[in-house]
C-alpha cells in the first residue's frame, strides 16, 4: 500500500496504526515529541526513586539506572541504533568523550553506548525541567552556565581535577548546542581544553545524520536507523594549551568525515553550505 498523505513519513501506514497514522505531519510530530517528553517526565520520576533508594544521592553511579530505563525507549519510537567500535571505550582510567548533539532525541543514543563511570557536560537550565532535571542532577550531570565562559570555564577546570582523582569519564557535546542541519557546528574548545589539563584522551563519538527521520523544521519524525561510531581515542600526553585548537580542529575533522561516511553524504558536498 502506497504512503497515504499525512501518515508518518517516509513509509507506509501499518493497519494498527488506524487514525494516527493519517494524522498530518505536525499533528503527528507534536504526538510523538509530547509523548517523548511526558515519558522522560514520568520514567525520570521513576528512576529518581530507585536512584535515591538504591545509591542513596547524587552519584555517578545512578547514570546505571538512568541508562537501563532510557535504553528502552527507543522500541516506543520504532529507533534502532547500529553501533561499532565500542571497544575504543576501553581505555585505562579517564577520557573526555566528544560527540554530536542533534536533538533532545540523543539521550537515547548517548544511553545506548554510554560507558560506565561517565557524566555529562550539561547547560544548568537543565536543572529546572521537572522530574528530568531531577534525575539528571541525581546522574551526577555537570551544570555549566553557558553565558558566563568565566564561571564554564571554572567548572571546567574543578572537572579536570576530580575526573582524574576519581577516575570518570567525561561526556562533553563540543558544538554547544542541538544541531539537526546533517552537518557539525563549529567546536567550543572547552573539551579540548579539559583533555589537555587533565593530560587525558579524547574519544570522538558520532551518530548518523537524523535528517532522514526527524526534523522539526518539516515536522518529520518517524522510525529510522541511526548508525553510531565509537571512534580510536586521541592521545593528549604532553600536550599544552598552545595545542588546544590543533586538537579541537583534529577532532573537529575526524567527526565529520565519519558524520558524511556513516550518514551517505557524498564526500564532494563536504564544504559547508
Ligand atoms: C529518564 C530519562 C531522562 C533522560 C535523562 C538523560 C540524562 C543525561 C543528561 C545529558 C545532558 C546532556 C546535556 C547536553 C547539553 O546541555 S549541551 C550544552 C552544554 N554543553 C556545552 O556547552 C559544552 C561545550 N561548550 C564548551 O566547551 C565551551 O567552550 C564553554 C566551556 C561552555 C565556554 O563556552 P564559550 O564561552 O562560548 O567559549 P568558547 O569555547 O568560544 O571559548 C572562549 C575562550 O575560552 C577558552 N576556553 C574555553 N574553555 C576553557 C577552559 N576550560 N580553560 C581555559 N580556556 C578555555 C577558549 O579557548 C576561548 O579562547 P580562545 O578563543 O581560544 O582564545
Ligand atoms: C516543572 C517544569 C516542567 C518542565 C517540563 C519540561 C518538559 C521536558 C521534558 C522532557 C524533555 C526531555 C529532555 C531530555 C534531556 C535533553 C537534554 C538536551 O538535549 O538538552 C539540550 C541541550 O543539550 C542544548 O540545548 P539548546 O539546543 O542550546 O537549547
Amino acid at each position: 500500500m502506497p504512503a497515504a498523505q499525512g501518515t508518518f513519513p517516509g513509509r507506509p501506514a501499518r493497519p494498527a496504526e488506524g487514525a494516527a497514522g493519517r494524522l498530518s505531519p505536525t499533528v503527528n510530530f507534536a504526538l510523538r515529541i509530547g509523548f517523548y517528553c511526558v515519558l522522560c517526565l514520568v520514567c525520570s520520576a521513576l528512576a529518581a526513586v530507585a536512584c535515591l533508594l538504591v545509591n542513596g544521592g547524587r552519584t555517578v553511579k545512578n547514570m546505571r539506572i538512568i541508562r537501563a530505563v532510557v535504553r528502552t525507549f527507543k522500541y516506543f519510537f520504532g529507533l534502532r541504533f547500529e553501533v561499532k567500535g565500542l571497544e575504543n571505550f576501553k581505555v585505562e582510567g579517564p577520557a573526555i568523550i566528544v560527540s554530536n548533539h542533534q536533538s533532545v532525541l540523543d539521550m537515547m543514543g548517548l544511553m545506548e553506548v554510554l560507558p560506565d563511570n561517565c557524566v555529562q557536560v550539561g547547560k544548568k537550565e537543565l536543572m529546572y525541567m521537572g522530574s528530568v532535571g531531577l534525575i539528571i542532577y541525581l546522574g551526577g550531570v555537570i551544570f555549566i552556565n553557558r553565558k558566563s565562559t568565566s564561571s564554564a570555564k571554572m567548572v571546567m577546570s574543578e572537572v579536570a581535577k576530580t575526573m582524574v582523582a576519581e577516575n570518570v569519564k567525561v561526556w562533553v557535546y563540543p558544538e554547544g548546542t542541538r544541531n539537526c542541519t546533517g552537518d557539525l557546528l563549529p567546536f567550543k574548545k572547552g573539551a579540548f581544553h579539559l583533555a589537555i589539563q587533565a593530560q587525558v584522551p579524547v574519544i570522538p563519538v558520532v551518530y548518523s545524520s537524523f535528517t532522514s527521520f526527524y526534523n522539526p523544521k518539516t515536522k518529520l519524525f518517524t522510525s529510522g536507523k541511526i548508525k553510531v561510531e565509537v571512534l580510536p581515542p586521541i592521545e593528549t600526553k604532553g600536550l599544552t594549551p598552545d595545542d588546544v585548537t590543533d586538537l579541537t580542529d583534529r577532532c573537529f575533522s575526524t567527526m565529520r568525515e565519519t558524520l558524511f561516511r556513516l550518514s551517505g553524504r557524498p564526500s564532494q558536498a563536504k564544504d559547508s553550505s
